[in-house]
């Protein structure tokens, strides 16, 4: 079991480990008891006050109809609040999202540090800068890090010995480094003053002041942030929650990895993909049984899922053939469509719906290219909108087209591509053979999806694109 329970958890009822394939709706253990203020709290606190589906909340241009993608996001994010907080162990805190942002609670360094092996000095006891040349100290003491020795007054012509992390005392104002120095006869020390040479003395402050915010809240919490967690002095850590995300997959042909697969059938990657995929970003995902095509049993599959989940996920189902029904069985659960196709290509029957008690179903393509272009344009955001983070937005960057594209397309067009380097130093994306929406191993091989605008006429080689890196988490 790892630490972090599902944001939602409703008297304990978080969803269920990931990888454990539930053999039914229902079914399933709790991932833990969440501590946070979200274990006990209200659909209404879970979600925040604009999540409630309410008359208040909707707006009369709703549903989006074919929208725009930041458009769509943009929606549905702003009625997300983040879930639950909850306190955690340092040890457990890599890859979690900072709750509140962290005050230094003391200055860094906390006092003055020596940053080399060598001799403490009296700057007024080097030779002149503009002479240079060698003076000649009696070694009064030693300072080791972690020691506190008595700190008496520096006393004219004296040095300290001193080694590396051991508290300088006030008076000396200069670390003169072992190697520029000659120790002599009698307890003396020879010291050379380089020209420009730093004081070798880390001040006090000098990294963060006490009181200075050291982290943002949002932030994930990665070995560098877990450093400055534990330099503060902290042992635990106020994350939020990992959101719960329910995946269910829609189709009769669907079988789950490691099952026959008879005539007709198909594994069903997108599952475990959306269930890697959302791990990745933080989450808790738990994917459920492929649902049959029957929009009553798939009505109930979301509706079981939307009590265990801060997020529905479904895959396929969603375009308009007589085996079709994730719109009916999204309405039939109680479901107010939100978002209703996006301009996107693969994957433009990608809709999203708000359910009566307030989570976001997001309704995936089942093709395998397009599922996972939800993923990452739709799914992501909303989910790192849910966990909290501050960068939740898709980072967007510009690149050149290593070869041209003629297939034309009435929306933007997101293709999978290798990712080098042009020429001018931005990125060179190279489109992938096999960019169907229904393959599998053309996108296993991506770095990039690269955004060809809408039009008729594709794109030419060396033409700026938009991307987004496919790792990024
Ligand atoms: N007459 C029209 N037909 C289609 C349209 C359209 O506008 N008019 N849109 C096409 C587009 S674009 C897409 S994308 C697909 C979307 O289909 P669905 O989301 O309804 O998905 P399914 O039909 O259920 O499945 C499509 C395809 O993907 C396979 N699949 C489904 N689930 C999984 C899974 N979990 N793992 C792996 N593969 C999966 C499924 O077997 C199908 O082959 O509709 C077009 N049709
Ligand atoms: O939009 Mo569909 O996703 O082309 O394949």
């Amino acid at each position: 079991m790892e630490t972090g329970a599902g944001g939602r958890g409703r008297g304990g009822q978080s969803v269920a480990e990931p990888g454990a394939w539930q053999e039914a709706l229902g079914a399933g253990g709790a991932a833990g008891v969440p501590t946070g203020p979200a274990a006990d709290a209200s659909p209404e606190l879970l979600h925040g006050p604009g999540a409630k589906p309410s008359e208040a909340a909707d707006r009369p241009e709703l549903p989006l109809k074919l929208a725009e993608v930041e458009e769509a996001v943009r929606l549905l994010a702003d009625e997300i609040a983040p879930v639950g907080m909850e306190g955690v162990p340092l040890a457990d805190a890599g890859g979690r999202v900072l709750g509140e942002a962290l005050l230094a609670r003391q200055p860094l360094p906390p006092f003055r540090r020596a940053a080399m092996d060598g001799y403490a000095v009296r700057e007024a006891d080097l030779a002149p800068p503009d002479k240079g040349g060698a003076a000649r100290l009696f070694v009064a003491g030693e300072r080791r890090p972690g020691r506190t020795c008595g700190l008496q007054e520096p006393q004219p012509g004296t040095a300290l010995r001193i080694f590396t992390g051991a508290r300088v005392p006030e008076g000396y104002d200069r670390v003169v480094m072992q190697e520029r120095t000659r120790r002599l006869p009698g307890g003396g020390v020879e010291l050379d003053r380089p020209p420009g040479s730093p004081t070798h003395i880390a001040e006090i402050g000098e990294d963060a002041p006490a009181g200075a915010v050291l982290l943002e809240a949002g932030a994930r919490l990665r070995a560098r942030q877990i450093a400055l967690l534990a330099a503060d002095g902290r042992d635990e850590a106020q994350v939020r929650c990992r959101p719960a995300v329910a995946i269910v997959p829609v189709g009769d042909e669907l079988r789950r990895p490691g099952q026959p697969l008879g005539g007709a059938g198909i594994y069903d990657s997108n599952s475990a993909m959306l269930a890697a995929r959302v791990r990745e970003l933080g989450g808790i995902p738990t994917a459920l049984h492929p649902v049959p095509d029957d929009p009553r049993r798939l009505a109930e599959a979301i509706r079981e899922a939307a009590l265990r989940a801060d997020l529905v996920v479904t895959s396929g189902g969603v375009s308009v053939g007589d085996c079709d029904y994730a719109h009916e069985a999204a309405r039939l659960a109680g479901g107010r469509i939100r978002v209703d196709k996006m301009k996107m290509r693969p994957g433009t029957p990608t809709s999203a719906y708000r359910l009566p008690d307030g989570t976001l179903l997001a309704a995936l393509s089942g093709n395998p290219s397009a599922c996972f272009a939800g993923m990452e344009l739709l799914v992501r955001p909303l989910l790192l909108r849910l966990a909290g983070r501050a960068d939740w937005m898709p980072r967007w960057r510009t690149g050149r087209l290593a070869a041209s594209l003629s297939k034309p397309c009435p929306y933007p067009r997101y293709i999978r591509a290798a990712v080098g380097e042009a020429e001018d130093g931005l990125a060179l994306l190279l489109p992938l053979a096999g960019d169907r929406s229904g393959n599998v191993a053309a996108f296993a091989r991506a770095e990039a999806l690269a955004c060809v605008p809408a039009g008729g006429k594709g794109a030419a080689e060396g033409e700026q694109v938009r991307w987004l890196a496919l790792d990024a988490d």
